[in-house]
């Protein structure tokens, strides 16, 4: 999901819901005052008369990470209306009853339950990503590199980290403006997230600095997957506005061995990255757990 979508969600989700509330009152005023109940309030398939439901269709046939979510919403929403409706014929029949009146706000409970819960989830989502890239970002690195290397334990692989920074990036944005520089920062990702595999996971570590978590076989494959990389992002002409820019990075790869914290494999690519920097950018460069910087492609 970007992050642009997230926020449309989140403000067609108010106005939903208060949508939905605009409903109960409705609902309410007829069960206590009497009055001609339509269909938005008769009908068995009521919840799909408010918009609500509109708002819900458009999440579930999104391709989104949150459609379990959704659907417990959906079953919620549902329910609610039910049994709404069931209330207000047992109130306008003065049949209401104690487990009745504990349906409904059991109903309700679980109805703003799933509500709170895909907020929360919407909120730290959009903590964990970054807006111009739509890129994971550093904090979402550390929360998931346990699992990560976890996984890539139990396939029998080496896990890699790999650092690519943008070459020379300050005098992109000192030439072209930095709404020039966010454009690349934003064409270099999506270049970047193209060229990497499903299994691969490519997070915006800092400013120009992207880091790739890969798992591979060995060394061998692991280095050629870097080069993949930097190769890919060579050969992209990035355009902003009417100019070609050449963009270039310096990656430094290393693998992370099981004694190794995040923390440490991070080091040890960034100064493989510096090393890479310092002898001509535009190369990848490994740094092995011997300290030795070994030059790729
Ligand atoms: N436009 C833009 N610029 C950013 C952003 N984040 C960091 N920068 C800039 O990126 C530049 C990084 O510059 P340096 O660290 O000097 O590195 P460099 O110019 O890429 O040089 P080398 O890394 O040595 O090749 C700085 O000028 C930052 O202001 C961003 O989100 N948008």
């Amino acid at each position: 999901m970007n992050i642009n979508d997230l926020d449309y969600s989140l403000s067609e989700l108010n106005i939903a819901i208060k949508d939905h509330y605009d409903w109960a009152g409705k609902f309410l005023r007829l069960s206590l005052l009497g009055g001609e109940a339509d269909a938005d309030i008769l009908d068995p398939q009521s919840h799909l008369h408010c918009r609500f439901s509109r708002w819900l269709s458009l999440r579930l046939n999104g391709d989104a990470l949150d459609k379990d979510m959704v659907i417990i919403i959906d079953k919620n929403h549902k329910d609610m209306h039910d049994i709404s409706r069931e209330m207000m014929q047992s109130i306008i029949q003065r049949s209401v009853t104690d487990s009745l009146l504990e349906t409904y706000q059991k109903a309700q409970q679980n109805f703003t339950a799933s509500l709170d819960r895909y907020k929360e989830y919407l909120f730290s989502y959009r903590n964990m990503h970054d807006a111009l890239t739509g890129l994971p970002l550093r904090h979402l690195l550390y929360c998931e590199f346990p699992l990560v290397r976890e996984k890539s334990q139990r396939s029998c692989r080496h896990l890699y980290l790999l650092i690519m920074d943008i070459d020379r990036f300050k005098s992109i944005n000192d030439t072209w403006g930095h709404n020039a520089g966010d454009e690349v920062l934003r064409k270099v990702a999506l270049v970047l997230k193209d060229a990497t595999r499903r299994t691969e996971r490519i997070y915006r570590f800092g400013g120009e600095e992207f880091i790739i978590l890969l798992d591979a076989k060995n060394d061998e494959d692991a280095q050629k997957a870097a080069e993949r990389l930097r190769q890919h992002l060579q050969q992209q002409s990035i355009t902003v506005g009417h100019e070609k820019i050449n963009v270039t990075a310096t990656g430094g790869l290393t693998q992370v061995s099981d004694a190794d914290s995040l923390h440490e494999a991070i080091g040890r690519a960034d100064k493989a990255m510096y090393y890479g920097k310092n002898t001509g950018r535009n190369r990848c460069i490994m740094g092995t757990a011997a300290q030795e910087m070994v030059a790729l492609g």
